[in-house]
């Protein structure tokens, strides 16, 4: 009998190319996942259940067993350190974990950082022996170092367009960022068939070799 994989996916800007790798590896998902209001949409068809999960929550989700499988982005991970199994780059929603600054910046003692990773800015400077102050926002934190909130940032790049328009500089990379498939450790263990055989259709279709 086929395994109901109950799939945490992520709503937002994941969203569509999550649901394009899943059918390009051969689910015939419905389209209307995409645009539905819905938080639990039952796909019996390709042996799937999803809930429609804010990003960061997904590993939350996937951790506690409410969900067998889902997708979500490397720098939840990074600053979550959720007790659940990584098993695929998927190579989508690609973009990286970066210092940021104003160009004429220059260096304070105890400097404060803005960013919604507070255990990765907190880890990134404590590995560089740099005393800092981590200042926790939710979103838009570029703002901080215009208005002098902050004197560093710690966020995402992608095109680098949001620190262009704001007159900001990347100062250093941390880490690259995509999205990843994550499993629970039990459900790894007892739906492994069904689990198994979602990453070799996905491997086929990113062409990478599995975690
Ligand atoms: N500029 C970006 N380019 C590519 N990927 C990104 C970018 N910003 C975020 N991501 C990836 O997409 C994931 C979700 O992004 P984000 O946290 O901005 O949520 P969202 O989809 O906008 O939804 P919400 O507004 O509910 O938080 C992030 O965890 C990250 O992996
Ligand atoms: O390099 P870019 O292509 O400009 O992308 C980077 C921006 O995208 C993300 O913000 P998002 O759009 O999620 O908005 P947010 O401010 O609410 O986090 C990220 O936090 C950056 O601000």
């Amino acid at each position: 009998m086929q395994q109901l994989l109950k799939v945490a996916m992520p709503k937002g800007r994941i969203n569509k190319s999550a649901i394009k790798l899943l059918q390009d590896a051969g689910y015939a998902i419905p389209d209307d996942l995409e645009d539905s209001r819905k938080l639990i949409i039952s796909a019996p068809e390709v042996g799937m259940e999803f809930i429609m999960a804010k990003p960061v929550d997904v590993a939350t989700y996937v951790e506690y067993g409410v969900s067998d499988i889902g997708i979500v982005g490397k720098d939840v991970l990074m600053e979550e350190d959720r007790d659940v199994y990584e098993l695929l780059d998927l190579g989508i929603a690609r973009c990286r974990m970066s210092v940021i600054g104003l160009p004429d910046w220059t260096p304070v003692m105890n400097p404060r950082v803005a960013t919604k990773y507070p255990n990765v800015a907190s880890r990134y400077f404590r590995e560089r022996g740099q005393q800092v102050d981590v200042i926790k926002l939710n979103g838009s934190i570029e703002l901080a170092p215009l208005i002098g909130l902050a004197d560093r940032i710690v966020d995402m790049v992608e095109t680098g367009r949001t620190l262009q328009e704001n007159g900001l500089v990347e100062l250093e990379s941390i880490f690259p960022i995509t999205s990843r498939l994550i499993a629970n450790r039990v459900s790894y263990r007892m739906k492994n068939d069904a689990i198994q055989q979602l990453c070799d259709r996905l491997q086929t279709v990113i062409g990478e070799p599995v975690l």
